[in-house]
């Protein structure tokens, strides 16, 4: 078992998260944020195609396939490649929050190696909020949705509004992100938190 870092304890001041009134029922699936994110794009030749459902409260699910291209050592999945998949499943929260926030600290315990094929079932739940920071965790099971646990991670998460993408990004994918009107549906859907 390994230590939690500080900046990952709630505050003092920290309350539990709101799931917000419209999001997705328990069982929906979530649906992908952006058609080329590698974490869950289905749009994303390379990506891992993860795949979000909405759970109790501020929880979801998610599964999500090894494959042959996602190996580190012969037949292993890749560390970062697990990391991405509990970075996607815990970004996918701020679904049920209506809230966009990008990850500032993501801490990851591998417990035991996942060879290509798994079917890797994670589970995600934020655990407080204070203000902008968002802290959440994860763990991921293989063999079963109550199998034992290959990987967890507890992180921080900080709100920010849209144009954090729009004066970062690279400007033509902000540029087609901005005119398809899926894309700006789904960005809308977070800018409406009260
Ligand atoms: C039309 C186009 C629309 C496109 C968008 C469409 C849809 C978008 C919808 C959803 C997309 C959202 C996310 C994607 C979802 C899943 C994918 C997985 C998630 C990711 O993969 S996402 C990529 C990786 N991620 C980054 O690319 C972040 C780079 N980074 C920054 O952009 C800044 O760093 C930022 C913004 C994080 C903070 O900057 P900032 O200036 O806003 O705020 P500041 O620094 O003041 O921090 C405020 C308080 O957070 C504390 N704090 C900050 N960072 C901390 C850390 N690392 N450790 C501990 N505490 C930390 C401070 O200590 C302070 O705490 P306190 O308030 O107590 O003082």
């Amino acid at each position: 078992m390994s230590g939690i870092s500080a900046s990952l304890t709630p505050p003092a001041d920290a309350v539990a998260a709101v799931r917000h009134p419209d999001a997705p029922a328990p069982g929906e699936l979530l649906g992908a944020h952006y058609g080329q994110c590698f974490g869950c794009g289905e749009d994303q030749p390379h990506g891992l195609h993860l795949q979000a459902r909405a759970g109790e409260g501020v929880s979801l699910t998610a599964e999500f396939t090894v494959q042959p291209a996602h190996q580190g050592a012969p037949g292993l999945a890749h560390g970062g490649v697990l990391a991405t998949a509990l970075d996607e499943t815990l970004g996918s929260l701020n679904w049920l929050l209506r809230t966009i926030a990008v990850t500032g600290r993501l801490e990851t315990d591998f417990v035991r190696p996942v060879p290509v094929g798994t079917v890797l079932y994670l589970e995600a739940e934020v655990t407080a909020v204070a203000g902008r920071k968002i802290y959440s965790r994860a763990a991921g099971r293989i063999g079963g949705p109550d199998g034992p646990v290959a990987i967890r991670a507890e992180a921080l998460f900080i709100e920010v509004k849209v144009d954090h993408f729009v004066d970062n990004g690279r400007p033509q994918e902000i540029k087609a992100a901005m005119s398809d009107p899926d894309q700006l549906r789904r960005a809308r859907a977070f800018e409406v938190n009260p």
